[in-house]
């Protein structure tokens, strides 16, 4: 085994005196033999031969620490000082100072940094939001006709247009005798759907023909994801609820493609879907083109970047090569452009949009909103609050315990809250769900088991007690669950009623959350894996800060070379950010007050103080730890997230490997936060060693290099996030 091994104390504790019994059961694993026999000397009393080493006063706290939270053997071992490698990187001075204690939570641990603070958000500034709607105007003003208007504020409760709307639906609404295509860049949560719906509706009722679903398709709308194509399907819907003879239609993977075809043959007006489904559709149900052929004016692009980054770029560009093959029918509609209008959205306007803007817009005007100082469009709606916390590796797990207990605690039984906490892989979603949803079992599955109710006896936050319902639902989202259960969990966590009224609900989910989706009132949205992209990372936090309302932005940082990402992102984030001190700022209000119970028999015994939050912690994460070690579907599903983690980790864009990058990464401090203690290498040949095992296939060691090896792990897990998206 190589010198980064992590030689580990695994103990299991059981009845009688810990001390003895836990040291009975001390296994000893990884390492050298040499370091393996002396470490279980150590631990089973015997004098070493060797001249023993000496515990540094800082071990000694460890170790007192570790002990008073009432765990006899030692929670963490000594190795021998790792030989220093021309290219190591991942060990710091503090890791080879400290003797190396690799398995204790907060030590051993890198250091941050970024000490001052180089874009501090100014807390006294009075910030207005940047994406709400503009008092002083009035949807009729800008063109938008009735029963439109009417129902906006009834029905919508939408009385007053936003920045963006009213320079949209102004230049849009009013037939011109050369409708440009447009670009509609604009914060997240400023109403970018509405903006291009609107006009659109208002020209066809505006038309002196009466119209109908017999009167063919008016515009096609496609987005990214299912999840999108879906929300924008429900505006529009609700939109034409307004005027009953218009009907949108939804296309997207995971649903029927039979009733699609019905629905497609009984005729609709607004077609909205993903890319692939659209295709499939356009190639092979013949009513789509007869539908199009005639009355197709406008083809919108949502998220339009997203549309070119996943590789959509191909279908896109032969969804429009088939609609541009069929010749427009001036003959009739002629309220509706002489022409297919390209609409292309998003809130980033980067290479990719441009590239789409090339392939699909021509001529075209672009409209920005929320332009800052320098007259740029800020993509981070002003009144966002976004804080970054830099978090070792090891620490992930208890500190987002931290976060999400925090949140717990505010407590408003007339409010629901919602969290999002975005992580990079759907196994890494599975395994977090799991470990924060199932502890001791006290849960409620409510649908399809992707959204549980915690119950009363369910301790997994410092702060529920034992009494008492913890008031706490999670859920979680990824683009591997089948579609009726992803339907079911975004409907459950977007709902206001009686059952959801004064809870805190808490969604794990990818990025297939990420774009678009309006969620109301999402308060805070944790990024606890850092995005694949910069634009990536504004639509995530575009999730909060919506139309005008408040919003905080947690975004986890490794410290090292991830620390250099805060450059990257600053011009991003003109109003600034909030370094916030995990240990100061998050575990000790997380950790302090209460004992954390063990999940053990020793929580039978009661500790006559209260311990520090750092003990606590350490409680936390070894019950966490001790659920790996005893159930077998935990502890799989734990090292698939890991496994997948790092496979995710290895993809991120070439522009940002010098602050993402696999090699700078300690791999056994990483497992740790995934409530691993096997060393990672072991853990990704086990993997695949119990894969092999359950296919009967006996793997043959393969000769494949390191590098080989991480480039495959790449592209695998490049595949699986477009997969993510499988429109
Ligand atoms: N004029 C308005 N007044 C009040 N609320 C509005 C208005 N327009 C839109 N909204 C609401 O704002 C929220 C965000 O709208 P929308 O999803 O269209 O934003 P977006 O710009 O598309 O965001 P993203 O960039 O994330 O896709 C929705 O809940 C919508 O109902």
């Amino acid at each position: 085994m190589s010198d980064d091994d992590v030689m580990l104390v695994n103990f299991a504790t059981d009845e009688g005196d810990a001390s003895s019994n836990a040291r009975q059961n001390v296994k000893v694993v990884g390492g050298k033999w040499k370091d393996r026999r002396r470490l279980k000397m150590m631990v089973d009393g015997e004098p070493s031969k060797r001249k023993r080493l000496e515990n540094t006063p800082e071990i000694e706290r460890e170790i007192k620490k570790v002990k008073e939270a009432g765990f006899s053997s030692q929670e963490f071992t000594r190795r021998p000082v790792p030989k220093k490698t021309s290219n190591d990187t991942s060990r710091t001075a503090a890791s080879t100072a400290n003797s190396n204690i690799v398995s204790s939570l907060f030590t051993s641990n890198r250091e941050m940094t970024t000490s001052v603070n180089t874009n501090k958000h100014d807390e006294n500034a009075q910030i207005n939001p940047s994406n709400a709607p503009l008092l002083e105007d009035s949807f009729e003003a800008i063109g938008v006709k009735e029963p439109l208007v009417s129902h906006l504020a009834e029905k919508m409760r939408i009385k007053k247009p936003t920045n963006i709307q009213k320079q949209v639906i102004s230049q849009f609404c009013s037939a011109t005798e050369k409708d440009n295509d447009l670009f509609i860049n604009a914060q997240t949560g400023s109403g970018k759907t509405l903006a291009f719906l609107l006009p659109i509706l208002s020209r066809i009722l505006d038309m002196n023909v009466r119209v109908d679903r017999k009167s063919g398709c008016f515009a096609l709308i496609i987005a990214p994801t299912r999840e999108l194509a879906s929300q924008i399907y429900s505006v529009a819907s609700m939109l034409t609820n307004s005027c009953h003879y218009l009907v949108p239609c939804l296309l997207i993977g995971g649903e029927r493609k039979k009733s699609e075809k019905a629905r497609l043959r009984k005729g609709c007006n607004f077609i909205i879907g993903t890319p692939g489904r659209i295709l499939d559709h356009l190639q092979n149900t013949k009513v789509i083109k007869e539908q199009l052929g005639h009355s197709l004016r406008y083809v919108v692009l949502d998220e339009g970047d997203k549309l070119m980054e996943l590789g959509f770029e191909e279908t896109i560009t032969e969804i429009l090569q088939i609609l541009h093959d069929v010749p427009v029918d001036n003959s009739s509609f002629h309220g509706l452009p002489s022409r297919i209008v390209h609409v292309l959205c998003s809130a980033t306007l980067q290479g990719g949009v441009k590239k789409l803007g090339n392939v699909a817009l021509t001529n075209y005007k672009l409209i920005k909103s929320g332009k800052n100082a320098d007259n740029a469009v800020s993509e981070v709606p002003d009144q966002l609050l976004q804080k970054i916390v830099f978090v070792s590796p090891k620490l992930r797990l208890v500190t987002l315990a931290g976060i999400l207990d925090g949140i717990s605690k505010k407590s408003n039984p007339e409010e629901t809250s919602r969290t999002i906490v975005f992580l990079t892989c759907s196994d890494s979603v599975d395994f977090h769900y799991d470990a924060f949803s199932s502890s001791n079992g006290n849960y409620r599955a409510l649908a399809g088991d992707s959204v549980r109710q915690l119950t009363k006896g369910n301790t997994i936050l410092p702060s529920f007690s034992d009494d008492e319902d913890p008031g706490v639902i999670f859920y979680k989202l990824h683009g591997s669950l089948p579609q009726p259960t992803r339907v079911a969990t975004l409907d459950h966590f977007s709902k206001n009623n009686e059952f959801t009224k004064g809870k805190h609900l808490i969604m794990f989910c990818t990025d297939v959350a990420s774009r678009g989706l309006d969620l109301p009132h999402v308060g805070t949205v944790v990024e606890m894996d850092p995005p694949f992209s910069t634009e990536d990372h504004l639509h995530r936090t575009g999730r909060t800060a919506r139309a005008g309302q408040k919003g905080e932005a947690i975004l986890f940082l490794f410290p090292g070379e991830e620390e250099g990402y805060l450059e990257r992102i600053k011009p991003s984030h003109p109003k600034g950010w909030k370094l916030v001190k995990y240990d100061e700022e998050i575990l000790k209000p997380a950790f302090d007050s209460t004992n954390v119970k063990r999940n053990d028999k020793e929580s039978e015994k009661p500790l006559e103080k209260t311990l520090g939050w750092d003990t606590n912690a350490t409680t936390w994460h070894l019950n966490i730890e001790r659920r790996v070690l005893e159930d077998p579907n935990f502890k799989s599903l734990a090292m698939k997230a890991f496994t997948s983690h790092v496979r995710a980790y290895a993809t991120h864009i070439s522009q940002e490997k010098q602050f993402f990058n696999i090699k700078f990464l300690h791999l056994g401090h990483l497992a740790k936060g995934f409530a691993l203690r096997e060393r990672p290498k072991g853990i990704a040949f086990q993997s695949a060693k119990s894969k092999d095992d359950s296919q009967g296939r006996a793997k043959k060691p393969s000769s494949e290099s390191g590098k080989n090896k991480m480039f495959r792990m790449a592209r695998m897990a490049v595949k699986e996030s477009v997969s993510e998206f499988n429109y």
